[in-house]
């Protein structure tokens, strides 16, 4: 009440209270018209500023949004831009599917885009091009995915501005969501980088995907690492999961109950696909076999590991296509996500399988296939099995998967090798490339 006796005391000006017409009341008129014309002006230009700069609008990018801080500065948004997302995203088949692909760049994430495209399914490429392993690797991997007429978004899942976008362009009926920090022994390197791709970025991408009208069916690669220090073997989707050797293993297994949340309360139709050891051409430099390649090609040393008392150290290595092929059967068995406005509407569908190929093989007979392949002989520096992630054997028991998705597995190490190995030979024959 103070502040208004206050107020009431200041001397009443004419231009506010009273019609006065003397010439000096008129000035004092023009300035307060004058005032306001400037303050529209100004309402106004916000108004433009966030209608024609808003995520939703029609012109580029660029991280204005505080909460997008932290993300790299991809720029993304404008006419050309949306017409290349809905161009690369369109069906070209009866029946065919519209899918967004995360870690479209990456190994498995470019097979799996180039098939799709094949069979003439609408196919959107998402990667955020991250330099965990050199990045020209990823660019000609795009670059063959742009020859095949796959557009890759340059952007990152924990981007919910840009998701939310190319979920208003395109409609997608499925995700294939394979964007992910891999490896198993970089967690102890870099374990926040874990953190922020396998849990926060999937948190992000199912947020969007809950909210999405029609919620899309999702299709999401888990690792077999998820079985961490077991001992039963094959390992089956009915063993328990809950000893992880590693932290990458802890965020694909967190992974597998954040599906499991987002299914329960969202209706969101979830399947998430345990990848055992997958390699072939165009793979990851970060891998065993690849660096292996490299470090024989280049007369290095290369350390094999060995577990206590010389026991064998060994994976079920799965060759790329045979991933392929189980990753479209687990897109085509998807049934719909029953949800939509965030609203869960019935049971939706929820599953996990293993995707090896049966038959492991010791890390020292997979250097004896290299040495015969590449003809020549590897410098071996048997090491103890260290401990910072690794476990000593994986083995996929497949039935599940034979069984719900028709998958079978039918390259043997030495022929998806001998794939590999001219791929290598040819893709780094110029020698400009280092192979890292
Ligand atoms: O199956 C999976 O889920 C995982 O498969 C691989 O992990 P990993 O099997 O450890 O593959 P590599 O890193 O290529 O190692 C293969 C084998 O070579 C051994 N190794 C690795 C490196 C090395 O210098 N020497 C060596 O003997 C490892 O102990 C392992 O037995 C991938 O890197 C993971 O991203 C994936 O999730």
């Amino acid at each position: 009440m103070k502040q208004i006796s206050h107020l009431d005391d200041i001397p009443s000006t004419p231009g506010k209270f009273k019609m006065d017409k003397s010439p000096y009341n008129r000035l004092r008129w023009h300035s307060s018209l004058a005032k306001l014309t400037f303050w529209s002006f100004i309402f106004l230009a916000l108004i433009f500023i966030f209608f024609f700069r808003s995520p939703s609008s029609s012109t580029p990018q660029s991280l204005s949004d505080p909460s997008r801080r932290y993300l790299q500065n991809y720029s993304w948004g404008g006419a050309a831009w949306e017409k290349r997302v809905r161009s690369s995203a369109r069906i070209r088949s009866r029946n065919g599917m519209s899918v967004l692909v995360t870690g479209a760049a990456g190994f498995v994430g470019t097979h799996v885009s180039a098939a799709l495209k094949r069979r003439g399914d609408g196919v959107l490429g998402l990667d955020n091009f991250n330099d965990y392993y050199d990045p020209s690797l990823k660019r000609a991997r795009q670059a063959l995915l742009e020859r095949a007429g796959v557009f890759i978004v340059e952007g990152d899942i924990n981007d919910e501005a840009l998701l939310r976008k190319l979920f208003e362009v395109v409609a997608f009926t499925h995700v294939m969501h394979l964007a992910a920090q891999a490896g198993v022994r970089y967690a102890m390197e870099n374990p926040s980088s874990y953190v922020h791709s396998n849990i926060a970025g999937l948190v992000s991408l199912l947020e969007v995907c809950k909210s999405a009208n029609p919620q899309p069916a999702i299709v999401w690669a888990s690792s077999s690492s998820v079985y961490g220090l077991n001992t039963k073997v094959p390992f089956s989707e009915k063993d328990r999961t809950d000893q992880p050797a590693s932290l990458y293993a802890a965020t694909k297994k967190a992974g597998e109950e954040i599906a499991h949340t987002y299914n329960h309360i969202y209706g969101l139709s979830l399947t998430g696909l345990r990848f055992f050891t997958v390699y072939g051409p165009w793979g990851r430099p970060d891998m065993a076999y690849f660096f292996f390649t490299r470090d024989i090609l280049k007369g290095k040393s290369i350390s094999i590991f060995e577990a206590a008392n010389h026991g064998t150290v060994a994976r079920d290595f799965t060759y790329i296509d045979d991933i392929v092929r189980g990753c479209l059967a687990a897109l085509d068995t998807a049934e719909k996500s029953t949800g939509s406005g965030g609203k869960k509407k019935g049971p939706a569908q929820l599953r996990v399988y293993n995707l090896g190929n049966t038959s492991p093989v010791p890390v020292s007979d997979l250097v004896s296939i290299l040495e015969r392949l590449l003809k020549l002989k590897a410098k071996r520096n048997i090491l103890r099995l260290p401990r910072n992630g690794d476990v000593q054997y994986t083995h996929a028991n497949i039935s599940l998967a034979q069984r719900e998705l028709g998958y079978k597995p039918t390259t043997d190490l030495q022929s998806g090798l001998k794939k590999f190995v001219r791929w290598y030979l040819r893709f780094y024959a110029d020698g400009k490339k280092s192979g890292v």
